[in-house]
């Protein structure tokens, strides 16, 4: 050892003392300052437990100011180093002297050579922690895991086609209560884990911001901040409020305030999500002040999900505009669009053609001839058909629904003609309509017969819902809970609650029409339509209530109607015309508006032309199902689900999360860092906080500890149990603490192998890569942060494959501090120039993945950019700037592709006996 004073040392007998200089020399003795602890250690200059602190080029150098500065290159003057450092816009120059007392020693080559090793366990730890979070990664179902929710294939396939573009845009419109809430959840949640949305809000329809809130929460672990007036107004530091959060969840008519909608559009967001986006009103004539603002978000926000079950619930042309919103360069003329459905269904037979594998003829010229069928029928469904921003599963293909049952009854005329009308509620005073109607007292005797059973009622008005809550709960003695807008959010909430009580809770919940749209009552059977709506889509949101995922038996939909009234009319048009009440039908707008007339006059007189309009309707229904189930709705099929790939999506996600696995690594976990945990029961254990933690992995972990699952199953059944799957934060927090911190980054073991002799050396590295691009690109995907382990010998000879990383595990065991520092002083040019090698090595491997993942980026890139190029020639408003601005994406992309560099996160130094 050679000392001069001034130089910096550290004790690897004793780290804590933080980082020494050296005060004074006498030849056998050497004094060293710690000024982190302000103590002076003499020591033998023979053996002292001192290790030589020297940055190397790319090591990060912490100064006593506090700064953290990139070492650029080392110089040395008169035994003392001086660190060239990139400063601010400048190269520094900085004496050993200034580098921070408080070491923090950063890289595993650092610490192994002063001899601040961890055990093998730790060293193991780290390893396994690095192939898993490569695992999940390469999986291509990032977002997918850890989500408490049922693997249904329609919503896997959806999540993960929408999910793993780059900010998606598109229109999730499956029919009700297939679950367009969940996918949402999916899409959001592996955007948020891969990185590429961060700010992310939420627009809602007031009735439903609770449920969103909860389903975010319970299902994905994401927690929304609601916002509303009050909250809008307070701000920490007087700037915008909506940027003080990062995941905004609120209801759509907070923006009826101008400044709301300012501040919005104001703030940054990276993904917008709207439900019910069929109530932003739209129309040729007149564009609803919420839809100028949906319009003018979208222009600025990159991915937009929009929802609603029912596109088409106002009509052709605002379902136009909805699309337009998605994609403007593929949705830019209504009449195109109208005439390109009439193609639909040649379009649909040649793609059929294309998967039988037979030669087509008549491909659009725009389409590659020689591209794989699969690519050809994705760009036909893409440029001809219903585009690739709109998904729709139709409860028919998805299946497992249970059967609905009509039950009409019918009620005898009142002499009053206003009951001739849908709503005569309407038309007279309260007090006597409830005593007048006979719907009310058969909705007493019919709740009272069907008791304990939960009854939804569902009416028009929030009105009819107050009146005849009411009168249930006060004069006929049921127990009864009231929904509708005129209750404030809590007041709705606290009602559906009280409803889905079970034991004590109400037996009928009487909504307005608020509760037939987005709520979740699949726990009830029995719905009473009392009256009925006025568009077909708005009784198929009302059945949907109850019959949707979740519902397990058959489903009784009464509809009370008075003999001879406008009742008895739309319930006979939708029940024999359309089918309506037993199966749910994508054509109800078409099949309205073709009739509106029609119906319109029967509703005010019924007369003898009824029965034909009936046989019409049904003849039209039948008809336009037919076509569009060869058409459109084929091809909605086709690129709504593939339920192949669904199914095996499910069982990916099911190898992946395998919850022996996830045991056994929360397990390792646990032991090693120190957290306490006791089985529980199989697959599931309780955690408790250790005393003396070697790293805080799971902050969260309450006093009293709580109870942890690692099945989806078993999260399924249990809500009040933590679903610690692989993506749960706590699990993604505890893998990268263990990562971004020094535990196991060096080790020192021994072992006995055969036929190698003793005082032989081995050097077990593992390497990942680290790639700093802005996140907007993507890049991520294309190169996964594969972890690379490799083995060598003293001469620098490669044994990964004769000695695995397991084998190395079982066999290796603890040498005595005082020999390792011995050990490790002895071999520090070895040490040196095996790591150097390996470096080397997997800056060259890397080289070579890079090339692959530029070939991916180039050619998804090059697709896109074909793709605006021949939709340019269709529509002229496709800026020639927007092909150039993907040019230089690519280019960008590429450019940072290349910055990606090989980290050392971990040495093993093994001495054979
Ligand atoms: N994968 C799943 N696992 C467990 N529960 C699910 C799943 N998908 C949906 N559900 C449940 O099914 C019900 C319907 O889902 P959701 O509310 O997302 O449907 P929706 O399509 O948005 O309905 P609507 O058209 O009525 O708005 C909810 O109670 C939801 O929690």
């Amino acid at each position: 050892m050679s000392f001069a004073i001034g130089q910096r040392w550290l004790s690897h007998a004793d780290s804590e003392l933080g980082l020494g200089i050296i005060v004074e020399l006498d030849g056998r003795r050497v004094s060293v300052h710690f000024p982190a602890v302000e103590e002076e250690r003499t020591y033998a200059t023979e053996n002292a437990p001192l290790t030589r602190v020297k940055l190397r080029e790319g090591d990060v150098l912490h100064t006593r100011d506090g700064r953290k500065l990139q070492v650029l290159a080392i110089h040395e003057e008169q035994e003392l180093l001086i660190y060239e450092v990139a400063g601010e816009g400048q190269r520094e120059l900085l004496a050993e002297l200034d580098m921070d007392d408080h070491i923090d020693l950063a890289t595993p080559r650092q610490r192994l050579l002063a001899s601040q090793y961890d055990s093998h366990a730790a060293f193991a730890l780290r390893m396994a922690t690095a192939q898993h979070i490569h695992r999940l990664q390469q999986s291509g179902l990032r977002g997918l895991l850890g989500t408490r929710t049922a693997l249904l294939p329609h919503q896997l396939y959806v999540a993960n086609e929408v999910g793993k573009r780059h900010a998606p845009r598109v229109l999730l419109a499956d029919e009700v209560g297939l679950g367009k809430t969940i996918e949402a959840g999916m899409i959001l949640h592996r955007q948020l884990l891969s990185g590429d949305s961060r700010r992310v809000l939420i627009m809602v329809p007031e009735s439903l911001q609770f449920q969103w809130l909860v389903e975010m929460r319970r299902r994905f672990n994401l927690n929304f901040a609601l916002f509303d007036e009050s909250r809008l107004s307070e701000s920490d530091d007087g700037g915008n409020p909506f940027e003080d959060e990062q995941l905004v969840l609120c209801s759509t008519s907070l923006f009826l305030d101008a400044n709301a909608r300012a501040l919005a559009l104001d703030a940054e967001w990276d993904m917008l999500i709207v439900d019910e986006v069929h109530r932003l009103a739209w129309s040729q004539v007149e564009v609803s002040e919420d839809f100028r603002f949906l319009q003018d978000m979208a222009e600025q926000v990159p991915g937009l999900l929009l929802l609603t079950a029912t596109p088409e619930q106002v009509g052709q042309e605002a379902h136009f505009a909805r699309l337009a919103l998605l994609d403007p360069e593929r949705f830019h003329d209504f009449t195109a669009f109208e005439e390109e459905e009439s193609q639909y269904k040649r379009w649909s037979s040649l793609m059929d053609a294309l998967d039988r594998g037979e030669d087509v003829q008549g491909l659009p010229s725009d389409i590659d001839p020689e591209a794989p069928s699969e690519r050809q029928i994705a760009a036909l469904l893409d440029r001809y058909g219903t585009g690739r921003v709109l998904f729709r599963n139709a409860r028919a293909s998805v299946g497992g629904f249970p059967t609905r049952e009509m039950l009409p009854h019918p009620l005898p005329m009142v002499e009053n003609p206003v009951y001739q009308n849908l709503y005569p509620d309407l038309h007279v005073d309260t007090e006597l309509w409830l005593q007048e109607d006979p719907r009310v007292a058969w909705l007493v005797s019919q709740l009272k017969s069907l008791r304990p059973q939960k009854v939804l009622v569902i009416c028009a008005t929030a009105d009819t819902a107050l009146a005849l809550e009411s009168y249930l709960q006060l004069r006929a003695g049921i127990r009864s809970a009231a929904f509708h807008e005129q209750l404030s959010l809590v007041e709705r909430d606290r009602a559906a609650a009280y409803f889905a009580e079970q034991e004590q809770g109400a037996q009928a919940l009487i909504c307005s029409e608020i509760g037939g749209e987005g709520r979740n009552f699949q726990f009830a059977q029995h719905l009473i339509l009392f009256d009925l709506p006025e568009h077909p889509d708005q009784l198929e949101q009302r059945i949907g209530r109850l019959d949707r995922i979740g519902q397990r038996d058959r489903i009784f939909i009464h509809v009370p109607y008075i003999e001879g009234s406008a009742q008895e009319t739309l319930m006979r048009w939708y029940h024999e015309g359309i089918d309506l009440f037993r199966s749910s039908c994508s054509a109800g707008d078409m099949i309205l508006n073709q009739f509106r007339s029609a119906l319109d006059e029967q509703l005010r007189q019924q007369n003898d032309r009824f029965d034909e309009l009936l046989q019409e309707t049904a003849r039209f229904t039948t008809d336009t199902r037919k076509e569009l189930s060869e058409g459109r709705d084929k091809l909605l099929e086709r690129s709504s689900c593939n339920t192949e790939q669904g199914l095996s999506l499910g069982e990916a996600i099911g190898e992946i999360e395998d919850p022996e696995r996830l045991g056994s690594f929360l397990e390792q976990l646990c032991d090693v860092t120190g957290v306490e945990h006791e089985e529980h029961s199989k697959n599931s254990s309780v955690l408790r906080r250790g005393e003396q933690e070697l790293l805080e992995i799971f902050p969260e972990v309450p006093e009293d500890g709580c109870t942890v699952t690692v099945s989806r199953d078993q999260a399924l059944q249990r809500e009040d149990w933590i679903f610690l799957g692989w993506e749960h934060p706590w699990m993604e927090n505890a893998m990268s603490t263990v990562l971004g911190s020094a535990l196991g980054q060096a080790s020192v073991g021994a072992m006995s192998l055969k036929g190698v002799p003793g005082g032989s050396r081995l050097y077990e590295l593992l390497f990942t890569v680290s790639l700093s691009a802005p996140r907007a690109l993507g890049l991520q995907r294309y190169l996964p942060l594969a972890p690379q382990r490799i083995l060598l010998d003293a001469n620098g000879r490669d044994l990964s494959k004769l000695l695995t990383h397991e084998r190395l595990n079982e066999r290796v065991e603890k040498i005595p501090r005082g020999t390792v520092s011995k050990v490790v002083r002895q071999l520090r040019e070895e040490i040196e120039t095996r790591i150097d090698d390996a470096e080397q090595h997997f800056a060259s491997e890397l080289e070579s993945r890079q090339a692959l993942a530029a070939e991916s980026y180039s050619e998804q890139l090059d697709e896109e950019i074909a793709r605006l190029s021949s939709l340019r020639k269709v529509n002229p408003s496709i800026r020639h700037e927007e092909i150039e601005n993907l040019k230089l994406r690519k280019e960008a992309g590429l450019a940072a592709l290349s910055t990606a560099r090989a980290t050392l996160q971990g040495v093993r130094l093994v001495i054979t006996r």
